[in-house]
Order: C-alpha cells, then sequence, then structure tokens
C-alpha cells in the first residue's frame, strides 16, 4: 500500500451547499504532504472526514486501509484548527497528561519540543498568547509516534520567525521517516522547504497534485504553482 489515505468520489453536502464535490484523490505514505487551498475550498471537511469526526454523503473514504473509526484514531494524531487546550494545565501538566491519554506519546520527545519552542514549563495555558498555545497544541501532536499525523492550520497566530525554527525543526525530524504528515496551511511561502508532495483544492475538488521534487525540477515554487493552478 504506497497510499495512506484515499478519497474515492466523495461528497460531503450541508444541505445545499457541496463542501466536497465528488473528490477523488489519494495522500502517499511517508511524506510531508501540504494540503493548500483557499477559505472554504474542504480541506478541515476532508481532516474531519479521516478522523471520523464527519460522514461523507456519498463516496468513500480509507484511512491506513480501513474506514474511518474511533479505533484507528489510536494510529493518528489530529490538531484541529478550532482545537482549544486546558486553561488551568501548566506546559508541564499538558504534557503529562498529553502522555497518560494519547497512543504513543513520547514524553521525553515531547520535553525536548517544549524546550526548543521555549515554553516554560510552568507557563499556564490561560495566561498564554494565541502564538504559545498554538506551538504547544502543535508539539502535543508532533510527539506522538502513530502512522499519520493530520495538521489543521497548526501555524496560524505563531510569529514569523517562531514560524521558522519550528519549520526547521519538522524537517529535521519529519521528513526522513516512515510517518506520513498532512498539513494544510495558508503560509505558503514559509514552509516551501517543508513540504514533499502538496495538494490543491479548489470549491471541494482537487485540481491539481504534485510531488515538490518535480516542481523545482520545472523551476517553480510551490506558490508559483499556486497561483497558477489556483487562479
Ligand atoms: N457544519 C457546517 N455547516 C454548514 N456548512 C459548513 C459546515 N462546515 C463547513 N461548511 C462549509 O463547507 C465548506 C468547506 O469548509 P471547510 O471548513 O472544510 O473549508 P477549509 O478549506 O478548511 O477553509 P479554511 O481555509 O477557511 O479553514 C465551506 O463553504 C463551509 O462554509
Amino acid at each position: 500500500m504506497n497510499d495512506i489515505v484515499t478519497f474515492q468520489q466523495v461528497v460531503k453536502s450541508y444541505g445545499r451547499k457541496r463542501a466536497l464535490d465528488g473528490i477523488t484523490l489519494s495522500f502517499p505514505k511517508g511524506k510531508v504532504i501540504g494540503l493548500l487551498g483557499e477559505n472554504g475550498a474542504g480541506k478541515s471537511t476532508m481532516f474531519k472526514m479521516m478522523v471520523n469526526l464527519i460522514q461523507p454523503t456519498s463516496g468513500e473514504v480509507r484511512v491506513l486501509g480501513q474506514k474511518p473509526s474511533w479505533r484507528l484514531n489510536e494510529r493518528i494524531a489530529y490538531l484541529s484548527d478550532r482545537a482549544r487546550w486546558y486553561k488551568h494545565h501548566s506546559v508541564e501538566e499538558a504534557i503529562r497528561f498529553g502522555a497518560r491519554v494519547f497512543p504513543h506519546f513520547d514524553l521525553e520527545k515531547a520535553k525536548q519540543m517544549a524546550a526548543f519552542m521555549k515554553l516554560e514549563p510552568t507557563q499556564i495555558v490561560g495566561d498564554m498568547s494565541k502564538g504559545q498555545e498554538a506551538r504547544l497544541q502543535l508539539l502535543l501532536s508532533l510527539a506522538r509516534d502513530v502512522d499519520l499525523i493530520l495538521l489543521d492550520e497548526p501555524f496560524s497566530g505563531i510569529d514569523l520567525l517562531s514560524r521558522e525554527k519550528i519549520v526547521e525543526l519538522m524537517i529535521d525530524t519529519l521528513t526522513e521517516g516512515e510517518k506520513t504528515i498532512i498539513i494544510s496551511t495558508h503560509d505558503i511561502h514559509e514552509v516551501e522547504g517543508l513540504f514533499e508532495h502538496v495538494l490543491f483544492l479548489k470549491g471541494g475538488n482537487v485540481v491539481s497534485q504534485t510531488d515538490v521534487e518535480a516542481l523545482r525540477q520545472k523551476g517553480l515554487s510551490i506558490q508559483e504553482e499556486y497561483r497558477r493552478v489556483m487562479g
């Protein structure tokens, strides 16, 4: 199995609104993948389907070769674009809580990432800035030793320099392994170096998908390709 997630003719309707319009695509295994598209293109809807939070109106989704289910979610880390952490927890407590409740959580890795992301162990979530909380959320997902990591807009609220550092850390730690990471973001320029494969979504359908190496060989950046296919 070379594809970790597949969508076959997937439609999702909310009343008369079609969030996904018969989408057929597959996400290759073992890569860092960008799921890119304008507001309302259907990215969050796709993530939620992969973790069984919503079901397709019609069509079929397969994740790790199976129908999405709560049981399968043990092998997936999912960071929602609306995620909030417990306000009263300190960074240290959040990490210990993560180790208790999330399957395959690497406590040591989480502590190292917190230090790298300049989060003090005693800092309280309720007192954090948006960007600090976003860093905490991100590390709690990245510290899980799972097959598939889904990050829905993980960098929003994180300032430019911190984002660049975090992206560097992710490039160092993620691009070599077996894991598949799917990331949606609007900050394409700053995370260019992270992606190995990109999918472009528009109006509930995939308009293009390509390996980033193939783009580079054509002398194109992801941002230039985005403008070309979305324009
Ligand atoms: N619960 C819902 N009820 C009605 N419409 C919805 C619901 N959830 C999503 N939609 C609609 O489905 C479409 C796709 O939404 P989705 O959140 O998947 O987009 P997105 O690509 O993640 O957007 P963004 O980049 O703004 O986060 C949008 O038009 C949105 O308004």
